[in-house]
């Protein structure tokens, strides 16, 4: 594009490359149109050069400018422009769009400034030979219609292939005047200036100083664009950086996730699950919590039938338990059993950066709730909701949210059959304004299931696979103390993959009891080479443990023994109590001492006090800590009384050394009672612990044929067995180690996002043409440090 510049020549360049500029301005050519075509034309035209149009590459040549004289272009200009000159002033009139100018008067006074209108009127019979000139004159020159527009070079190039395209596309976009002027060969276009030159008389010393100005002109025009161009592509470089860094931003970290989430879901409609499949029926092993929700279902199915007498049924829930114990699922059972819609919301989906946006979700979700009632709404980890309100810079609007709740359980109606059930792990944690009557004032603990519920559990799912019909799920249920239905429902899961993996067409009680040692006690290390010395060291201790257990009166039955490595443990003994133990007596504490101790004897008695190994020390921790229990806490010490000593560190030092005295003589007296046991029946002690060396793993009636001296025939399996070396105590613990991702450590498709990011990122430079190629290095090495830091 051409424009002015104070540095180019004046008298010869200025005026030319201005003209040249008043055609290709929009501006300059809205103003020559007002003055010479009717108000419609001049928007027609305005409009046409905000559309995108042709830009030629013309030299100077085919412009056919070298013989245009200096005279002829000023008053050529002088027509064009009035009142623009170099040796003139600028007019003020020259910067007036009289049309503007006029609506605005119209618009501020609310009447036409007829005045304004006169003079604009004036303006045109002033110079009524502007247009006039300009049209004749143009009709010799061969300019084209140029307007700023963000063209690609791409179709420039296209556009410029074809001559012709060009002048269509041009006829429809150029004003009419110009049409004409622009549909002329462009042959033809040269002659005529050549010819304008010679009628207009420049002459000819003049002739050389105008190509040269206009060359000047052409050229720092040129670099004029160039330098719009540079800056346009920095811009949108620059823009196209933020927006990566931005894409990147979301991807990478889940605030900025949780935030485009949460802003893009604050309205999103609330839709129930209709819950007709689940029932009472899929929830086992928690009866008293199905009994206290049986009349729920009832008020839900039949709402009116309650409150006719004025009573109030709760309007929230609150089930308590440990995760997994089934209470998601009791809820859901609740709106099946009563065939009503069922709500789910997940507390933490209420915690919000964001003021306002818990809450509203809360009100949305009652609002969908209460036009569909009778209905549940199921709230899980409410204490993330309904936490003690403490406002930290993590739950900034927690209060908000928690407000809201109440505001909302508050609004309904006891009758209007909405049943809000909450779940929570840490009833502790919960706002005290949340549990008042009125609000959650009904508590359900849904507590882990004890033996016969672990029986109900596994026998529901098992009955969901194919299993052996010798398999007993009393026994597994026996095992797993503590396990809650989710872990059971894992447990069967597993042994069905397991007997997949094996070839096996259902599955056996193997494959149930090796799932359990794989939940409790991580996987086997078959891997592992035991050297043989090692070998026999722990089968003599684990059979030592299996011996005590076996002849101590008040010793939990023993379930399994065996050598194979598992997680930490090189072998185990585990001991199945008959039914969960509620209380345990002095003799059964004793008992578990005694086992405890069995296996270090087991190492003594067997290889000599010069050979015993450190595989007894977490037996000595569990025989340690239950005298401890006897002595401290359950008064079972005859010179401590009945007392207990809860800060042992408080007490004074002759209390504490009676304390450590009695402890010394229970674990003195336990040892001593092994080393009987293990001496009086030396020979199934080696009976035993040859046959864990042959067979490695051997079930509970197995250990009994060993003792009983008859001879065990079994065939070579592929072992599959596992334990927690001194399981002294017969409760299960869970040694489960899940080898993960260490904090920090970055996962290879985070790594493979990074340089996928930076790939794009430098194509892109690349693309936009930044020849500045420090500048580029220096980008990247920015946005890698920063990505460092992210
Ligand atoms: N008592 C049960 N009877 C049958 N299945 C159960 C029982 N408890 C748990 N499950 C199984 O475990 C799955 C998970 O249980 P659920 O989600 O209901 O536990 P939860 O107590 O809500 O856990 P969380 O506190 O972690 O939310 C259930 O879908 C179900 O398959
Ligand atoms: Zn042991």
């Amino acid at each position: 594009m051409f424009s002015l510049s104070s540095t180019v020549q004046p008298q010869v360049t200025v005026p030319l490359s201005h003209l040249i500029n008043a055609f290709h301005s929009p501006k300059s050519s809205s103003v020559s149109l007002s003055a010479s075509i009717s108000q419609s034309q001049h928007r027609e035209a305005a409009a046409e050069h905000e559309a995108p149009s042709t830009e030629p590459v013309l030299n100077l040549k085919d412009l056919g400018l070298s013989e245009l004289k200096v005279r002829q272009l000023d008053e050529l200009v002088d027509s064009l422009l009035p009142g623009f000159c170099t040796r003139n002033r600028v007019s003020s009139r020259w910067h007036t769009s009289y049309i503007s100018a006029q609506s605005f008067f119209e618009n501020k006074h609310g009447f036409l400034d007829i005045f304004s209108t006169l003079r604009s009127s004036c303006l045109y019979r002033q110079h009524p030979k502007t247009v006039q000139s300009i049209c004749a004159d143009l009709q010799r020159w061969p300019v084209f219609i140029q307007s700023r527009g963000f063209k690609t070079l791409k179709s420039r190039t296209r556009r410029l292939q074809s001559t012709s395209e060009r002048f269509t596309e041009t006829q429809h976009v150029a004003p009419s005047f110009v049409k004409g002027f622009l549909l002329r060969d462009r042959g033809s276009d040269v002659e005529s200036l050549d010819k304008l030159m010679k009628t207009k008389n420049i002459p000819e010393a003049h002739q050389d100083a105008f190509k040269t100005g206009f060359a000047e002109g052409f050229l720092k025009a040129q670099a004029l664009t160039q330098k719009t161009n540079d800056s346009l592509r920095r811009t949108r470089l620059f823009l196209l950086v933020l927006l990566l860094l931005g894409i990147y931003g979301l991807l990478k970290n889940p605030f900025l996730s949780v935030r485009f989430r949460t802003t893009t879901g604050l309205d999103s409609a609330v839709d129930p699950v209709q819950m007709k499949n689940v029932t009472f029926e899929h929830v086992k092993g928690v009866e008293e919590a199905k009994q206290e929700l049986q009349e729920v279902v009832e008020f839900l199915k039949n709402p009116q039938k309650f409150t006719v007498l004025g009573g109030k049924l709760p309007k929230g829930i609150l089930l308590v338990g440990p995760p997994g114990t089934g209470k998601t699922l009791l809820a859901r059972a609740v709106a099946g059993e009563a065939d009503v819609p069922f709500y789910y919301a997940s507390g933490s989906e209420f915690d919000e950066m964001f003021v306002g946006v818990g809450a509203s979700r809360i009100r949305n979700l009652f609002r969908e709730a209460k036009a569909n009632a009778p209905c549940v709404i199921f709230i899980d980890e409410l204490d993330s909701v309904g936490g003690k309100r403490i406002e930290s810079p993590m739950h900034p609007y927690s209060r908000q949210t928690i407000n809201q709740l109440l505001a909302e359980m508050d609004g309904f109606k006891p009758n209007e059959g909405v049943i809000i059930i909450g779940a929570t792990n840490f009833p502790e944690a919960l706002d005290n304004a949340l549990i008042r009557p009125g609000r959650f004032d009904m508590q359900v603990t849904v507590p882990r299931p004890d033996v016969k519920g672990r029986t109900e559990i596994l026998k529901w799912y098992l009955n969901k696979i194919k299993f052996d019909q010798s398999v007993d799920p009393e026994i597994i249920a026996r095992g797993t103390v503590g396990f809650s239905g989710a872990e059971l429902e894992n447990l069967v899961n597993q042994a069905a993959l397991k007997a997949a993996v094996d070839g096996k067409d259902m599955v056996t009680m193997k494959e149930l009891e090796f799932s359990k040692d794989k939940i409790l006690m991580g996987p086997e290390r078959r891997s592992v080479e035991i050297d043989n010395k090692n070998k026999t060291i722990t089968a003599y201790h684990e059979s030592g443990h299996a011996i005590i257990a076996y002849y101590t009166k008040d010793a939990m039955p023993i379930n399994k023994a065996t050598i194979m490595p598992r997680g930490p443990t090189l072998g185990h003994v585990s001991l199945l109590p008959e039914n969960d133990r509620w209380n345990e007596t002095r003799s059964q504490l004793l008992a578990q001492m005694d086992v405890s101790m069995g296996g270090r004897v087991a190492e003594e008695l067997i290889f000599g006090t010069d050979h015993i190994t450190t595989g007894a020390s977490s037996d000595f921790d569990n025989a340690t800590k239950i005298a401890k229990r006897m002595v401290t806490r359950f008064g079972m010490s005859e010179k401590l009384g009945v007392m207990t000593y809860s800060d042992t560190g408080k007490l004074s030092p002759e209390t504490q050394s009676a304390i450590e005295q009695e402890i010394r003589i229970l674990l003195r007296d336990s040892y001593e009672r092994a080393k009987n046991i293990l001496k009086t029946h030396a020979k199934e002690h080696k009976n035993l612990a040859e046959a864990l060396l042959t067979y490695e793993t051997l079930d509970a009636k197995e250990i009994q044929i060993v003792l009983e001296g008859k001879k065990l025939e079994l065939n070579f399996t592929d072992g599959g067995e596992c334990g927690h070396r001194g399981a002294g105590t017969g409760r299960t613990e869970s040694l489960v180690f899940i080898p993960g991702p260490q904090r920090g450590e970055v996962s290879w498709w985070e790594d493979t996002r990074v340089f996928s990011f930076l790939f794009f990122l430098f194509f892109f430079l690349k693309h936009l043409g930044l020849s500045d190629l420090p500048r580029v290095t220096h980008t990247v090495k920015e946005v890698l440090s920063f990505s460092d830091q992210i």
